[in-house]
């Protein structure tokens, strides 16, 4: 059984050293399956493909029977990249953390007479239904192809993809073309996991999304979406176990680890050439120095347990666009100018080192007004090697302009650019007024403000999709489709189902390294 090799967890100050490819323990769901499955008893999960497959003991020959799941609801953050995005790509650290804007996917499970799956993604319009039958599970599952839920996959299959084709190009054939790529793109990374990790027996489930993330605009709205269709369908095969609140550090961060690596995948067929930066914070919450040197080995990924809490002004330019070209203006740059651009990201490096020494010392301190200035400096260095690499956009630099006039802080650009959003890091002492005035004028000029703070939770599982909500109903409010999709804007969204930064709402729980 080939497990890979796992991402090298190092923590700075209070370490928690982690994951090696052990054997998955399946103790705690498979406890919650025997509560929702008709009271029979279950087997442990086979490990290939098949792992819906519950096999039932009931006379001489075995039976297969797919137990009806509840529905339930997993959910995943957005990022923010403070040093280093782009030269990631090309095996430079960068630095990120988790933001409290998430996405909410919600699993329902329908009758076993019921052949389809269906994406139901409204941020995006999007509503399809393939019948599981028709898809082309034989060349997913041929012995030269198939992949196990701890595979690690660095690439993806050109036959794969083309035995998609058919079941992607189908999909949304009367809308504009950009609409179609923007639904093909989250079609494919969905189905690629689906068929990588289900079979044909894979119940029949429809897969309800909403997002209070940005798209395109630099916060990782595709990688906290693949998190949420990748631990879904870990967790659909009984591939996971936990979370829960008692389980030991190590067994969390292998759960991780396995929703990280499909999650990759799903960033693969969304945009092409992702680091794993954004799917890894996505995954495990929290601020981390993130490197991948070699694509074909996992990266290292270095928590930042005592990231400091940074006055941070988050500003969206309302300008989207889509990284998988940004990256790839970065490659192209590569090409002509090798020396030139490797140097630039080799720069951007030191930056992210820089930082990283400074917020790792013994001695650091968040308040102190030095401090603060060469976190900042940093900023504006890293924003001015983001320029020259081409990925700024006009409204990115009125936006640091503004900042650099107001003289509250120090402004970049965060993600990948060209459009998306700029963060700003605050100088200490800002008078209101002066923040004020500089929000009104952003505001006037059709930029988003968020306010936001680095490190919370990682992905999150609600099982059942049952949530108290001050409900008076038994057990709490359940969570179906209608309320779901119903929920308005945002707010709806996080007052029906929401777990971000503050609140801690029982139902939801984490897997925490
Ligand atoms: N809420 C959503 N519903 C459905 N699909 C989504 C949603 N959010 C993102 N996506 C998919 O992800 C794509 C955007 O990914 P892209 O990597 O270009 O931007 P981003 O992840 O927001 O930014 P960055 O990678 O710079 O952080 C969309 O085109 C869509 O395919
Ligand atoms: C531009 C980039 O560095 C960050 C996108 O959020 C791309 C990546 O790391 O995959």
């Amino acid at each position: 059984m080939a497990t890979g090799k796992a991402p090298l967890l190092n923590t700075d100050s209070s370490s928690a050293a982690i994951s090696n490819g052990g054997p998955v323990q399946f103790v705690r769901l498979e406890e919650d399956l025997e509560r929702f499955s008709l009271g029979r008893r279950s087997t442990m999960p086979a490990v290939n493909g098949d792992t819906q497959l519950l096999r039932l003991r009931t006379g001489p020959e075995r039976k297969f029977s797919s137990p009806m799941m509840p529905a339930f609801m997993v959910s995943a953050p957005g990022k923010v990249i403070v040093y280093g995005e782009h030269a990631v790509v090309h095996g430079k650290a960068a630095i990120a953390g988790a933001i409290s804007l998430r996405s909410y996917l919600l699993v329902t499970t329908l009758s076993k007479s019921r052949r389809t799956v269906t994406l139901r993604f409204p941020d995006i319009s999007l509503d399809h239904t393939w019948n599981i039958e028709d898809l082309p599970w034989s060349t997913f599952q041929h012995p030269s192809k198939k992949k196990f839920y701890y595979s690690l996959v660095t690439s993806l299959d050109p036959d794969l993809i083309e035995a998609m084709k058919p079941h992607i190009s189908n999909i949304s054939p009367h809308l504009p073309p950009e609409t179609r790529k923007i639904h093909q793109a989250s079609a494919s990374g969905f189905l690629y996991l689906y068929l990588s990790l289900g079979s044909q027996t894979s119940p029949a489930s429809i897969f309800t999304l909403r997002s209070t993330i940005p798209i395109g605009a630099g916060l990782g709205s595709s990688a906290s979406i693949c998190v949420c269709l990748s631990s879904a369908l870990l967790l659909q095969i009984r591939a996971l176990s936990g979370p829960h609140p008692d389980q030991p550090g190590e067994e969390a961060s292998l759960q991780l680890e396995r929703i990280n690596r499909w999650a990759f995948v799903g960033e693969m067929c969304i945009h092409g050439n992702p680091s794993g930066v954004d799917n890894t914070v996505a995954s495990g919450g929290k601020a981390v120095v993130f490197k991948r040197e070699d694509y074909q080995k996992p990266p290292t990924v270095t928590l930042l347990k005592n990231f400091p809490e940074l006055p941070l002004l988050l500003v969206n330019t309302r300008q989207s666009r889509s990284t998988h070209t940004e990256v790839a203006k970065v490659g192209v740059l590569k090409k002509a100018h090798p020396v030139v651009t490797n140097m630039m990201l080799d720069a951007i490096d030191k930056v992210t080192e820089s930082a990283h020494t400074l917020i790792s010392s013994p001695k650091f301190d968040k308040n102190d007004p030095a401090t603060l200035q060469h976190l900042g400096e940093l900023i504006v260095i890293n924003h001015g090697l983001l320029v020259s690499l081409g990925v700024s956009h006009p409204k990115l630099e009125r936006i640091r302009e503004l900042v650099d006039h107001a003289g509250v802080g120090w402004a970049k650009l965060t993600g990948a650019g060209g459009g998306g959003c700029a963060i700003a890091v605050l100088k200490p002492g800002v008078k209101h007024e002066t923040l004020q005035g500089l929000e009104v004028q952003l505001d006037s000029e059709g930029f988003e403000i968020y306010q936001t703070t680095l490190g919370g939770d990682g992905v999150g599982v609600l099982w059942p999709a049952v949530l108290k909500n001050g409900s008076d109903e038994d057990g709490g409010e359940e969570i179906d489709q209608e309320k779901f999709l119903m929920a308005v804007g945002n707010e709806g969204v996080e007052r029906l189902v929401g777990v971000g930064m503050d609140e801690t709402r029982e139902g939801w729980k984490f897997w925490r390294y």
